[in-house]
């Protein structure tokens, strides 16, 4: 077949011109990138030919090479894995199967070490050949396939690329690099055997070097047959799978190369848990906390990465979903199992009693790991790092498993109105709130908002404030949601500052409760009038046992209303959000509600009513039904 030119996919050619830019200073990646590609080649072929053995037999000692040939300044990486055709090459090659393409577009930048983190994660592995390479050269043939229906693959990395079928005599892929001329470097021995150690110890295949012999030695050679492999074809990796070791051989250094192996993700894990478990259930897991939240972590869920997994060390599939909740998905790493078939499937997997147990024993090996992190005295940094990326996701987990609910609140973290004096960093867990309550404090108070300076600033926490009782402050999204889940905490109930009877219980000063009864009493007429002004605007009005520095404030009639904030995301949702009415709070010794209640025009009165419980709507939710009409009313009373 003629050779036929194809264009890159838009985003392709878009990615090159960045790449180049971006990665210049941390060109090296390409090789990381390569070798991985073929190690995944060679996975892929190891898996296959479990069911079909005849795939691998005619080269059956799976192995990478890579030949630097000075005279001609090419870099070939090779393998014999599991190939490509032309189809497949003219599919994969040009395009980038990555839905989130365009994100990954918009997040490189001038910073070199962090694009260079994106770049695996992205699946763009293969052009970073052309960071050092003006034309790189792929030739490939199929496992199964003829040597004559191999494909030549090639690029010089500006638009387009060529394919065309070839003759190749051994099964696998050669990638040439056709350096440029200032990419020499690469063709050193010394540079690459670095560079190759660096990036490929924990790889599982072994990975070859092409080491000339000395020049004396060359003559000498030349005079012989030609060198045997052994003699010029160094292994430059040990080629252990690292979760095979017992864990007290394993240095923190390969663990966290491995990782980088793994997952892509140049930066540091924040932990990893090694385990082999022997006994009713045999696995071996390995898990990591990266350092830092993915790009995709609230994205589609059918795009979250999970583990690798492994059936008797023989690589099975990446991004098995179906070993952590889905609260857990931040958490990296590859488990290995002798429980599982090796043919299995995503869809047995899904039925599988084994992977239920697994799944049940990974989420306690990852909550161990996020709760000893937690309990790190010593990096504290750790857990809040930890806490900034991934707390919202863990908060998932107190709603969706309901048997690690108490361990998950353990590793919660929550601003409160202590923490926020503090200083932005302090965060509280529920044991060390708890733990510093007075001890007539029977329960956890708690209040939702919709932002922090709502929340700070809350009229609700006034007496709370004033009795220096410390109330977690809450503004997630998600919040709501997980609250509504929870009852108590080691034995303590939680309490809403919103609450409409808010319960103070031997918190509530008895001289206290005593006073407010006869402001109560005294108020009783200003109350009704102040109920007469307002008509079914208000479902009652009631003096505060909660205020101390604001005129008033709103409550809902009963628990069972919907939140401030419940009714912002029915709103954005676009769902009808019940009419729904509140008794308005007031503290009779504050000076707007004295100045409201000497007025002695009704129809004024009328407006002072509107606008202090639109002042506590306003404060409790930011916004007003009308807003214009609150600012004529206040306009005519401060002109008044
Ligand atoms: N040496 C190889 N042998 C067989 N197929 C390969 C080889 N190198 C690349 N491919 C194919 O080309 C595709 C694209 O490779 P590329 O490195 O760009 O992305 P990826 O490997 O899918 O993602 P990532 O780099 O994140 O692992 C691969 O998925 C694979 O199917």
């Amino acid at each position: 077949m003629a050779a036929q030119v194809h264009g890159f996919q838009t985003e392709v050619a878009k990615l090159l011109k960045l790449l180049a830019n971006s990665l210049y200073s941390n060109k090296e990646v390409f090789l990381r990138e390569l070798i991985s590609n073929a190690s995944d080649a060679i996975d892929k072929l190891r898996f296959l030919s479990i069911t079909k053995p005849e795939l691998a037999q005619e080269d059956p000692v799976l192995r990478i090479r890579v030949r630097a040939d000075r005279d001609a300044g090419t870099l070939t990486i090779s393998d014999n894995g599991i190939g490509m055709t032309l189809a497949e090459a003219n599919e994969r090659l040009g395009t980038i199967a990555n839905s989130g393409t365009e994100d990954f577009l918009s997040k490189l930048s001038a910073d070199d070490a962090k694009s260079s983190q994106l770049i695996g994660q992205f699946g763009v592995g293969f052009y970073s050949a052309f960071i050092v390479a003006d034309r790189v050269t792929v030739r490939s043939r199929a496992a199964g396939a003829k040597p004559d229906e191999a494909v030549c693959w090639s690029s010089d990395g500006t638009g387009t690329y060529m394919s065309e079928t070839t003759v190749k005599a051994d099964r696998g892929t050669d990638v040439i690099l056709h350096l440029k001329a200032d990419e020499r470097e690469f063709l050193n021995d010394w540079t690459l055997r670095e560079t190759i150690t660096k990036f490929s110890d924990h790889i599982s295949t072994p990975v070859y070097l092409y080491e000339a012999p000395k020049d004396d030695e060359k003559k000498e050679d030349d005079k012989k047959e030609a060198s045997s492999p052994e003699d010029v074809w160094h292994q430059v990796n040990d080629a252990k799978a690292l979760w095979t070791l017992s864990p007290k051989d394993v240095k923190d250094e390969e663990y966290k190369a491995f990782y980088t192996h793994l997952t892509h993700d140049y930066g540091e894990p924040l932990a990893w848990a090694h385990n082999r478990v022997e006994g009713d259930l045999e696995y071996t897991s390995l898990l990591y906390i990266p350092g830092e939240a993915p790009w995709d972590l609230y994205g589609n869920p059918e795009e979250q990465k999970g583990l690798k997994l492994f059936v008797q060390r023989v690589f099975i599939m990446d991004r098995a979903k179906a070993f952590l909740p889905n609260y857990l998905r931040f958490i990296r790493g590859l488990v290995d199992t002798n429980d599982l078939p090796l043919n299995v499937s995503r869809e047995l997997l899904q039925e599988s009693r084994v992977v239920s147990k697994l799944k049940k024993a990974l989420t306690k090996r990852s909550l161990d790991m996020i709760e000893k992190l937690a309990e790190d005295k010593e990096n504290v940094e750790k857990y809040r790092t930890f806490w900034n990326a991934f707390g919202r996701v863990l908060k998932e987990g107190v709603v969706e498993d309901p048997a690690n609910r108490e361990r998950i609140l353990k590793c919660l973290r929550f601003a409160s109105t202590k923490t926020i004096e503090e200083g932005d960093a302090s965060l509280v867990s529920l044991d060390e709130y708890i733990a510093r309550a007075p001890e007539a404090q029977k329960k956890i108070y708690f209040l939702i908002a919709g932002t922090r300076e709502a929340a700070e600033h809350s009229p609700y926490l006034e007496t709370l404030k004033k009795k220096n009782v410390e109330v977690l402050l809450l503004w997630d999204r998600i919040d709501e949601w997980m609250m509504n889940a929870i009852t108590e905490y080691a034995g303590k109930g939680f309490v809403s500052a919103t609450a409409s009877d808010l319960e103070l219980g031997d918190l509530a000063d008895k001289e206290e409760e005593k006073a407010r009864e006869e402001e109560t009493k005294e108020a009783q007429a200003d109350i009704e009038r102040l109920k007469k002004a307002l008509g079914d605007k208000v479902e009652g009005v009631r003096v505060s046992t909660r205020l101390v520095d604001s005129p008033s404030c709103v409550v809902g009639s009963n628990d069972q209303m919907l939140t401030a904030q419940m009714r912002r995301m029915l709103e954005a949702a676009g769902q009808p959000v019940p009419e729904e009415k509140f008794t308005l709070e007031i503290n009779p010794k504050h000076p707007l509600i004295t100045k409201a209640l000497a007025e002695t025009d009704e129809k004024r009165f009328a407006d002072w009513a509107a606008v202090i419980l639109e002042e506590a709507h306003l404060a409790d939710q930011g916004t007003l039904k009308d807003p214009a009409g609150f600012v004529k009313r206040l306009n005519a009373l401060l002109l008044g």
